[in-house]
């Protein structure tokens, strides 16, 4: 969704866009074309994709800021580099994996290829960060149920937690992509299954997925990630968030639009309003959300069905944007 995305960034000279997912650079590189002297501040917590934010500074004409780290580093990484907080135009973040991550077999993200249990993005620079590996072997069958329950949204949960935990036990260290894509097939009768858009998925997707989102704490990177750039960017400016999968576009929406309690999973509205305390605070953070943001379109922005017979991987993005509101309510 390259068009839409730079139509609403709007790129013009001497702007500074902040591309939070360099991966590749696509994007970045779009909007130099279009306007060369917008300025680009490139973030990734690749290292790899780093490379490239590196290369394109070094081989282009325009200004372009490479920073490495993650969303969450990014008010300090920019003011590292003299950006001050109100003074970016544009910010998009194109979450979720790149097709270098997803494609590299020692990165261990891809079901499809056997490689090591890795999906560090940050490879192994943080040397804190835990690995899929130790993910998988070192915590609780309960921890694995509610990870696999809560990111990948996986009806199996308990019984897939349950087979990882057994498999431990019975045959050591789960050290690799297709030892945990053969142990979650084991608890399914089948290897893959049609999912919402009747596409055939292997059964052990959304596990992977799960673990990913855990190991990257990608959820709580967005969004606090949402409320950091909220800060950088000038009044008026725009952020756009482009995800492939609903909980990452529910948390571009709860930022964007405030909290629809309907959308909330495991969440009675009615329980809530039961307790006319818990609906006052929610109304509350409600109204502070909403003031932040101004958004671009009541309604989240889909691929057409030409794009999506192009390119078929497109076919789950769903796209939303927001201007910043005069005030920021995320500093009170
Ligand atoms: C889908 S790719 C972006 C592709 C890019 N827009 C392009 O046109 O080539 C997502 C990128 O975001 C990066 N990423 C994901 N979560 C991040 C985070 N919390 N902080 C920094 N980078 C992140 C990944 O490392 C990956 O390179």
């Amino acid at each position: 969704m390259v068009d839409e995305v730079l139509s609403i960034i709007n790129p013009k000279p001497n702007q500074t866009f902040l591309d939070m997912t360099f991966g590749a650079g696509g994007h970045s590189r779009e909007v130099l074309r279009i306007s060369p002297d917008t300025r680009v501040i490139a973030l990734d917590r690749d290292p790899l994709a780093h490379s490239y934010a590196v290369e394109l500074q070094q081989s282009s004409e325009s200004t372009v800021l490479p920073l490495l780290g993650k969303f969450t580093d990014i008010e300090r990484l920019a003011s590292d580099v003299g950006i001050q907080p109100g003074t970016v135009d544009s910010v998009l973040f194109d979450v979720g994996t790149s097709s270098m991550q997803f494609d590299t077999a020692e990165r261990g993200f891809a079901l499809s290829r056997d490689g090591p249990l890795d999906m560090r993005m940050d490879g192994s620079r943080l040397p804190d960060q835990p690995s899929a590996c130790e993910v998988v072997n070192l915590l609780s069958e309960n921890d694995l149920y509610h990870i696999i329950k809560k990111y990948g949204e996986e009806n199996k949960a308990r019984k897939i937690a349950n087979m990882i935990v057994e498999s431990r036990y019975a045959y050591g260290r789960i050290e690799t992509t297709q030892q945990l894509a053969n142990i979650v097939k084991s608890v399914f009768d089948i290897e893959y299954k049609k999912d919402k858009m009747q596409r055939h998925s292997h059964v052990a997707t959304k596990t992977f997925q799960a673990i990913r989102i855990f190991v990257n704490n990608e959820l709580n990177e967005l969004s606090n990630g949402l409320e950091m750039v909220h800060r950088l960017l000038k009044p008026g400016g725009v952020c756009v968030v482009l995800s492939f999968h609903s909980l990452e576009d529910r948390i571009a929406k709860r930022h964007f639009h405030g909290i629809n309690l309907e959308d909330e999973p495991n969440m009675s509205v009615r329980d809530h309003y039961r307790n006319s305390k818990i609906a006052h605070s929610m109304d509350a953070v409600t109204q502070i959300m909403e003031k932040c943001w101004k958004p671009y379109s009541k309604k989240v922005i889909t691929p057409s069905d030409s794009h999506c017979k192009e390119n078929p991987r497109a076919r789950s993005a769903k796209l939303r944007a927001a201007y910043k509101l005069e005030v920021n309510k995320y500093n009170i």
